[in-house]
């Protein structure tokens, strides 16, 4: 039998990424609804039920429409938007989370993808809280530079087709502080607080890099940088698309500076950790597109299929 697929947003920048992947993936039927109906409820409505995973690569008000249009008991849905994240009916799609996460996505049949700024933060940091290294009342900052690919459709067209000079130079947003990723980040990392964080966009289409700087002197345990970076090798040793980069600055680099644009078009998430006893800096490099979104929708659905976690993804 082959399991029937169906992307709502199918002409959006995730769901064209998501067709890219499926595309690769065998034993699946994806179902396609005429781009002229794209919008259509009724239209939509029949192939949300007539699917067996739906993923919604829509905004979030979208998002929860079509959440309502189920009316069956098979459709698993795969959601990349905000609106069911901190939902305790859905299960944070984040398999690398700790031991239970996998099991919790593979038994679900309602997942949200995580946004692409939490996922590096979470992944950086929740391992640490939980092994308690990092108290659960430390202040987190954190700053993540990101591709413009990461705003959608709209996004993606200011900075092709505009003249504005002021989109040559990186620029920050999310000012107010109040990102939303914030819930998200503050749930699943453990800790009681979200971070102060702010992203910055860049004049290039993909590639994320989330930088969190730590002070270890405001730890529970003494753990120089060097530790740190053990723990997380350890930690995510059997994971697949977790690299816990080698601690040495200077493999790191290329010519001293990071390319954060090195897991472009792959799955990975990598994680430096840079620094010494009394300062560290971690760093989770991945594409926005692919474990940030598309990428991460996909391993999703292999879980939760029972197929190979890589499939399509390698
Ligand atoms: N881009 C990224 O890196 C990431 C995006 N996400 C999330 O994924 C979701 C999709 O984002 P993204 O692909 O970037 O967004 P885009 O703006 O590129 O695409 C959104 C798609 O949704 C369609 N759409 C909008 N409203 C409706 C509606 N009412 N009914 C049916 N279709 C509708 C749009 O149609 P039309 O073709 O007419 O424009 C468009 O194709 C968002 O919730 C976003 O926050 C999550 C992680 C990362
Ligand atoms: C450049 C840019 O605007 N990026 C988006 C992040 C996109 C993402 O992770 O996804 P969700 O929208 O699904 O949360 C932002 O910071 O809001």
């Amino acid at each position: 039998m082959k399991y029937k697929i169906f992307v709502d947003g199918q002409e959006g920048t995730t769901g064209l990424k998501i067709h890219d992947y499926l595309s690769k993936i065998p034993n699946i039927e994806v179902i396609k609804i005429d781009s002229e109906n794209r919008k259509d409820f009724e239209a939509r409505k029949a192939f949300i039920n007539e699917a067996d995973v739906v993923f919604l690569c829509l905004p979030d008000s979208a998002s929860k429409d079509s959440v309502s249009m189920i009316s069956n008991n098979k459709t698993k849905i795969i959601d990349a938007s905000t609106a069911f994240r901190t939902n305790q009916d859905w299960t944070y799609g984040l398999p690398e989370l700790n031991k239970n996460q996998r099991n919790k996505i593979q038994n679900s049949s309602r997942v949200s993808v995580p946004g692409c700024h939490a996922t590096g933060f979470i992944l950086a940091i929740h391992p640490l809280v939980a092994e308690g290294i990092i108290p659960s009342d430390y202040p987190t900052t954190c700053y993540s530079l990101t591709g413009y690919s990461g705003g959608g459709k709209r996004l993606i067209s200011e900075y092709q087709n505009s003249n504005n000079q002021q989109l040559f130079a990186p620029r920050q947003y999310a000012l107010n502080l109040n990102h939303k990723h914030l819930p998200e980040m503050k749930l699943y990392s453990g800790l009681n607080s979200s971070p102060l964080f702010t992203p910055i966009v860049g004049n290039y289409y993909q590639g994320d890099a989330v930088t969190i700087p730590l002070f270890p002197r405001m730890f529970n345990k003494k753990v120089t940088a060097r530790d740190i970076q053990e723990l997380l090798a350890l930690y995510y040793k059997d994971e697949r698309f977790i690299r816990v980069m080698p601690y040495d600055s200077e493999v790191n680099l290329e010519d001293g500076f990071l390319n954060l644009m090195q897991c472009n078009n792959t799955n990975y998430l990598d994680i430096f950790v840079f620094g010494h006893q009394d300062e560290i800096l971690l760093v989770s490099r991945f594409d926005n597109l692919g474990k940030g979104a598309s990428g991460a929708a996909i391993q999703n659905m292999n879980i939760m299929l029972g197929f190979d976690e890589c499939t399509g993804l390698e």
